[in-house]
């Protein structure tokens, strides 16, 4: 089966009226509302990197879209439009299982996928790019102020857990929702409609791709403050609860996969943000005066983290 067949007979997605040129041209051309403002993001996932290669095709293409959505939550954009670039090393049966996974996440989140890109080659590459518009002020990284809350969406560690498990540097204890964990890595929750709600609310907020510290530090930074976070205020997720302290801190703090919000909001809006988030998300810290992160035990005192998070590493 070849390209043009492929994309005629799978990658043809129904559009909605505010896309005015869709697939099969040269480019996609679609129509904003008036004086709206876009908010764009673009991601990729490369197989073994970011997936291990057994991944099925219709959660892969779901975790693709699902990461482009997070970004439009923490920007507090409502996602419109979709495009995605494949690299696929397989024949038809995962061309179809991967587009139909596109076709359920765009009916789920109720947007358009309006083009990509399909190549064969070595490995499995997944390049999404979500469109979005901004109703009012987007939320950005840089609006913590002093005295602000600091809230979570939801639980972390779950998702580094699975690649643990799957990696077999941590064992897979009897009596775990096995399924649970590993949804919570192949089939992440893009927290859109929270960070729709919170435009007005939150002064700041960023996703957790590469996990919870390294968002602070970035949110902290981007602000000019710093972020204190009360450890034991963040939730964990029952499959954590059999590991040794410091393996839980770091997969909650630093283990990434994620796709929570990490968000602040002045103390006089806490109502609004459970209202916002029908009372899941959580009040884990204070925005302060001075840089950085701290994060502190039961006892106040600090928690230090061999690593912060996941970064790619470009040394030679
Ligand atoms: N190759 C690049 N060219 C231009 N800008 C880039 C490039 N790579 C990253 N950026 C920009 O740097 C910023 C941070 O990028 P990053 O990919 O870390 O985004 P993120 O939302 O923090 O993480 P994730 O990739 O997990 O979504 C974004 O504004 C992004 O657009
Ligand atoms: C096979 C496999 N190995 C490791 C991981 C962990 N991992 C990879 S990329 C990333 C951060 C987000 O990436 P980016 O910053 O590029 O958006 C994390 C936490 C995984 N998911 N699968
Ligand atoms: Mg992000």
């Amino acid at each position: 089966m070849h390209e043009r067949r492929v994309i005629a007979d799978y990658f043809y997605f129904s559009h909605n009226q505010s896309v005015t040129v869709g697939i099969g041209d040269d480019a996609a051309v679609v129509r904003p509302p008036t004086n709206a403002q876009l908010a764009v993001s673009t991601d990729t996932l490369v197989e073994n990197v970011h997936f291990f290669s057994d991944a099925a095709p219709f959660f892969l293409a779901r975790k693709a879209a699902a990461v482009s959505l997070s970004d439009m939550a923490a920007m507090g954009a409502r996602p419109l439009w979709m495009t995605v670039a494949l690299t696929a090393t397989k024949g038809a049966d995962w061309l179809a299982a991967f587009a139909n996974g596109l076709r359920n996440s765009a009916a789920e989140f109720d947007y358009a996928i309006i083009g990509g890109d399909l190549s064969r080659g070595e490995r499995v590459s997944v390049t999404t790019t979500a469109i979005g518009t901004v109703e009012g002020t987007p939320i950005v990284r840089g609006g913590a102020t002093i005295g602000d809350d600091v809230w979570l969406s939801g639980a972390t560690g779950e998702a580094a857990l699975a690649v643990r498990w799957r990696q077999k540097i941590l064992p897979i204890p009897e009596n775990t929702d096995y399924a649970t964990v590993l949804a919570r890595l192949d089939n992440p929750t893009p927290r859109v409609a929270l960070g729709f709600s919170l435009r007005g609310i939150a002064s700041a907020a960023m996703d957790l791709s590469d996990g919870l510290m390294l968002a602070a530090e970035d949110v902290a930074a981007t602000s000019g403050v710093s972020i204190v976070l009360e450890f034991p205020r963040l939730p964990v997720a029952a499959a954590l609860h059999c590991l040794s302290e410091s393996a839980r801190n770091e997969l909650m703090l630093a283990g990434g996969d994620d796709y929570e919000l990490l968000f602040c909001a002045p103390t006089t809006k806490h109502a609004q943000v459970l209202a916002a988030s029908n009372g899941t998300a959580y009040c884990i810290g204070q925005v302060v005066a001075g840089e950085g992160v701290i994060v502190r035990d039961v006892n106040g005192q600090e928690i230090n983290l061999s690593q912060k998070g996941y970064e790619h590493d470009f040394c030679d």
